[in-house]
């Protein structure tokens, strides 16, 4: 079990001075700014839970992610990783976790795969029967048989990828932090590594927390996420609710005959009418128009009727708002 206890941290930098000037100046002064990364941030994850840990750029989920693996230690408060407190025990923390920065590799560049894993199972010291189960293990899930014996410099990115999640995976740790998993992957990639990711969750009950831009990592993974904002949690849930609670918007698809300018007009008077919030967005040479409104104050029955009092339908589709686009307004700040 993850508890994180009220933790915050500051970084602490010298001031800078706009322009050249303000460079030299800057050379000779004393003055310091705080910056508050993660502020006053809690939250606990069960054992075999898979969770997003999501927020903008600058969001402060990288620094998270540091305080609970021991590379950062908080400015206050405190966390436990199954009982261990990763900036005290550091050592102790880093048998019981896997850690992969999708930016970054923890490979040896020249060395083929096979060497770099037998550094990692002494590095770890992980029984040979435990090794040969896992490489078995890892082979099925994400084949690494096919660039074995490959120096990792030659790797694709999707292999490299795949590789450096099996390397983090050796030693059998309880507890997997991805960061950004499947950045600049294909789509047939990406699928592969959440595939993989859901397999080592459901064999081996492995707590993953994951950080990510991709809303369908998130979608396809996790049963939970915890939206981080200027440093603050502003959400912790699951999907559902988050979409109960922040997901106001529907959209109504119209495809119509003969869509030109002057019903496009009249459409928009009509709608303009029953609310002003109502946005509509057309696309004449396909003869057809989206209306998003607000569904706790508009009924979408009334919208139908509205347009087809004017214009003839022949298919209408209603959706509920997406997630991707919940996030995007959480992230400008719009609700
Ligand atoms: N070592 C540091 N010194 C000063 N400020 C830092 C340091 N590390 C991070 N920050 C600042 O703390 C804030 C949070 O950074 P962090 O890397 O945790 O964000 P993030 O949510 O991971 O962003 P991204 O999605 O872009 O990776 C940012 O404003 C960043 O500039």
């Amino acid at each position: 079990m993850i508890e994180v206890n009220n933790i915050t941290k500051e970084f602490i930098s010298a001031k800078k001075y706009p322009g050249f000037f303000g460079a030299i100046k800057g050379l000779f002064s004393n003055e310091k700014v705080i910056k508050k990364a993660v502020d006053n941030v809690s939250f606990s994850i069960l054992d075999g839970e898979i969770v997003g840990y999501i927020g903008s750029n600058g969001a402060g989920k990288s620094t998270t992610i540091k305080m609970m693996t021991g590379i950062l230690t908080p400015t206050s408060g405190s966390c436990m990783i199954n009982g261990v407190n990763p900036s005290t025990q550091r050592k102790k923390n880093a048998k019981n976790i896997g850690v992969v920065f999708g930016q970054r590799t923890q490979l040896w560049w020249d060395l083929p795969l096979s060497e770099t894993y037998s550094i990692l199972k002494e590095i770890y010291q992980v029984k040979d029967i435990d090794y040969n189960n896992r490489i078995e293990f890892l082979n099925e899930v994400l084949n690494i048989g096919e660039f074995w014996d490959k120096p990792v410099r030659v790797l694709s990115l999707g292999q490299r990828m795949r590789a450096d999640l099996g390397a983090s995976l050796l030693h059998n740790p309880s507890t997997l932090y991805l960061d950004e998993p499947t950045i600049g992957l294909d789509v047939v990639v990406k699928d592969n590594i959440r595939k993989a990711i859901k397999e080592i969750n459901s064999e081996y009950n492995t707590t993953v927390i994951l950080t990510t831009h991709d809303i369908k990592d998130i979608e396809e993974l996790c049963n939970r996420i915890i939206i981080i904002d200027m440093g603050k949690k502003i959400f912790d849930g699951s999907l559902k609710e988050l979409k109960s609670k922040h997901g106001f918007y529907r959209r109504v698809k119209f495809e119509v005959k003969n869509l030109d300018k002057e019903y496009e007009k009249k459409l928009y008077k009509i709608l303009k009418i029953i609310n002003e919030e109502i946005k509509i967005e057309f696309d004449l040479e396909k003869n057809l128009f989206y209306v998003f409104f607000d569904k706790k104050c508009i009924q979408v029955t009334n919208i139908i009727k509205n347009v087809m009092s004017l214009v003839e339908v022949n298919d209408i589709v209603i959706q509920e708002e997406e997630l991707s686009d919940i996030i995007r307004q959480i992230y400008k700040h719009k609700i």
